[in-house]
């Protein structure tokens, strides 16, 4: 995919990414986020994650095996992907061109190897967000609470979570999710100034352009 803009209509859309170690609530808020905002779609990713109760294919996930997982990477079908805990996940390339072109917002949840390919393609687009569990003892504590993982893919996430923030300094902007209503409307914050950025609003020279004073007649 080109790193340079794509034609867009009266506005540039954004790439909102998200990042957390394991267990620290960014699926929560994605999900939250994306049925608050009917303008923000989401890069559904492709993994060979086996599905957990609750996700349905096509929703949370593209769930495919290894093998079709390799020829959709070999086939140039993703915009990045990445081996993370095991398993590999990708970004379908194809949505996130055709977002771009129309000028639509994308939300994107994937780790800080992911954060940093989209920014590097996508550089004016990129808007990374990290988000951080309030403690060691909570990220645990919710990590076990959502009951969706055997405790050695636990134990293998929670050993990873350090190495995952270690990327902190990467993004945009940190969040501490405390509690999921507060976390809710910062990022709904940071998506309204976002789309406020100058270089999004490529109509407004269409409107500046049409805003002489009127002439006064005496
Ligand atoms: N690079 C990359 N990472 C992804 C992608 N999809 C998901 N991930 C990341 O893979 C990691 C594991 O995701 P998942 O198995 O759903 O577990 P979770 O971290 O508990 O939500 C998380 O850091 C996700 O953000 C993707 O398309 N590309
Ligand atoms: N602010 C919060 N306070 C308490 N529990 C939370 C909060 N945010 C998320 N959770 C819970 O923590 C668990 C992990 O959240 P999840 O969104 O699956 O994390 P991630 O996608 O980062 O792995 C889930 O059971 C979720 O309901």
């Amino acid at each position: 995919m080109s790193s340079d803009p794509i034609a867009t209509p009266d506005r540039r859309g954004l790439c909102l990414i998200l990042s957390s170690p394991s267990g620290a609530g960014k699926t929560t808020l994605a999900r939250l986020l994306l049925a608050s905002d009917a303008s923000l779609g989401h890069s559904v990713s492709v993994t060979t994650r086996p599905s957990r109760a609750q996700e349905a294919d096509g929703v949370d996930y593209y769930f495919v095996t290894r093998d079709r997982f390799e020829a959709m990477r070999d086939a140039g079908e993703l915009l990045e992907w990445a081996e993370v805990f095991g398993n590999f996940y990708g970004t379908p390339a194809e949505p996130v061109k055709a977002a771009l072109a129309e000028g639509r917002d994308m939300l994107f949840d994937v780790d800080w190897q992911g954060a940093s390919s989209i920014a590097a393609l996508l550089p004016e687009d990129a808007v990374r967000v990290f988000i951080l569990p309030p403690s060691g003892e909570e990220l645990s504590r919710r990590i076990y609470s959502r009951g969706t993982d055997p405790e050695h893919v636990i134990e293998a996430r929670l050993e990873g979570a350090e190495a995952e923030i270690s990327h902190w300094g990467d993004y945009d902007y940190v969040l501490v999710n405390r509690n999921v209503e507060d976390s809710l409307a910062v990022l709904k914050g940071i998506v309204t100034a976002e789309r406020h950025r100058r270089h999004r609003q490529v109509g407004l020279r269409t409107l500046i352009a049409h805003l002489a004073p009127p002439s006064r007649t005496r």
